[in-house]
């Protein structure tokens, strides 16, 4: 707002329009709600996604990850307020897909055509694609330009594919879930050579995923959706010093319920409980905080959430 009332009045310092384009969110999304008939599959969510971030949105089948994604890209038309790049994706998608590069599963290129054929393809359909990127990348692999992408291994067809991916001068790229029926080798190395070769802080990126321990140490951001609605949303980094879990024999149980655990857990006398934001003092009187995996929190907060009424 501030922004907007010194434009009006006053011109505005290069060095500081910079520094306001630098913070502005990429995506902004205010009571954003998609319907399906009378079943919602995303109620009224807000949330900024920041520049030079890497966003990972978790949830499990269902929780409405996709349609999130796909109201992003403009695939759908949606209700409440969204913007991308300060654009309304619904009615400016061809404008914005300027600036974004979409990625769904890195097993769907056209089997028919060959690498050299996609990449014509690309360039014809993708301003920000450049061709001798793609081929520099392809160079370091034993993907061959001239045969069909039906004739590739998967892995091949990954490699070609994140060819493509490195070669679009994005500055937001959505891939949801890019390495379904990948193998674990394979998967490492998508997520790496996104990390090392595409990601800078000009570009921002939102990955869904199941397989959340894979993306964790990529990730800047976290969002958990369950039922159309975000139950969690933090820095990666916040997560360790707000989560964390003690397991205790079960005589202390009480003791520990007392300090409002968000989950708790149990096996052969032992329970396990986790804390969000606990006072780490109070649980050392028990035993010692552990650290959380990513995967952990995620199973924590999605038993603690309550179900939406949504369904
Ligand atoms: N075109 C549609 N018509 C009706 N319901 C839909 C449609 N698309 C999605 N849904 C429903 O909306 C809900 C959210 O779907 P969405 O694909 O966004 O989930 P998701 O989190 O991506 O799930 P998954 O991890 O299984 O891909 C689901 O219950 C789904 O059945």
């Amino acid at each position: 707002m501030t922004r907007q009332a010194t434009a009006s009045s006053e011109p505005v310092a290069p060095a500081e329009a910079a520094a306001a384009d630098a913070t502005r969110p990429i995506v902004r999304a205010r009571g954003l709600a998609k319907q399906y008939g009378d079943f919602t599959a995303l109620d009224h969510v807000d949330f900024d996604v920041a520049p030079g971030r890497i966003l990972g949105v978790i949830g499990a089948n269902g929780a409405g990850k996709t349609t999130l994604l796909n109201a992003i890209l403009g695939l759908i038309p949606h209700e409440g307020e969204l913007t991308v790049f300060g654009r309304d994706p619904a009615r400016e998608r061809a404008a914005l897909m300027r600036d974004v590069c979409f990625i769904a599963d890195v097993a769907t290129l056209p089997k028919w055509m060959t690498a050299a054929q996609v990449f014509d393809y690309v360039e014809g359909v993708h301003p920000g694609f450049d061709r001798t990127v793609a081929l520099d990348f392809l160079s370091r692999t034993s993907v061959p330009l001239s045969k069909k992408i039906k004739k590739l291994s998967k892995g091949m067809t990954t490699q070609l594919h994140l060819s493509i991916v490195m070669a679009i001068d994005a500055r937001l790229l959505v891939l949801d879930e890019p390495t379904l029926g990948l193998d674990i080798l394979f998967r490492k190395q998508f997520y790496r050579s996104l990390l090392e070769e595409y990601f800078d802080d000009s570009r921002t990126i939102i990955v869904t995923t199941h397989q959340v321990e894979e993306i964790e140490h990529i990730l800047t951001d976290v969002m958990f959706i369950r039922d159309g609605r975000i139950v969690l949303e933090a820095e990666t980094e916040a997560l360790e010093t707000r989560f964390a879990q003690v397991s205790v024999d079960a005589c202390h149980a009480d003791a520990l319920r007392d300090l409002g655990p968000l989950y708790e857990s149990g096996s052969l006398g032992r329970k396990t409980f986790v804390f969000d934001g606990a006072d780490r003092a109070a649980l050392q009187r028990f035993a010692p905080p552990q650290r959380m995996s990513l995967a952990d929190i995620f199973v924590a907060t999605m038993q603690d959430a309550p179900k939406g009424d949504s369904q």
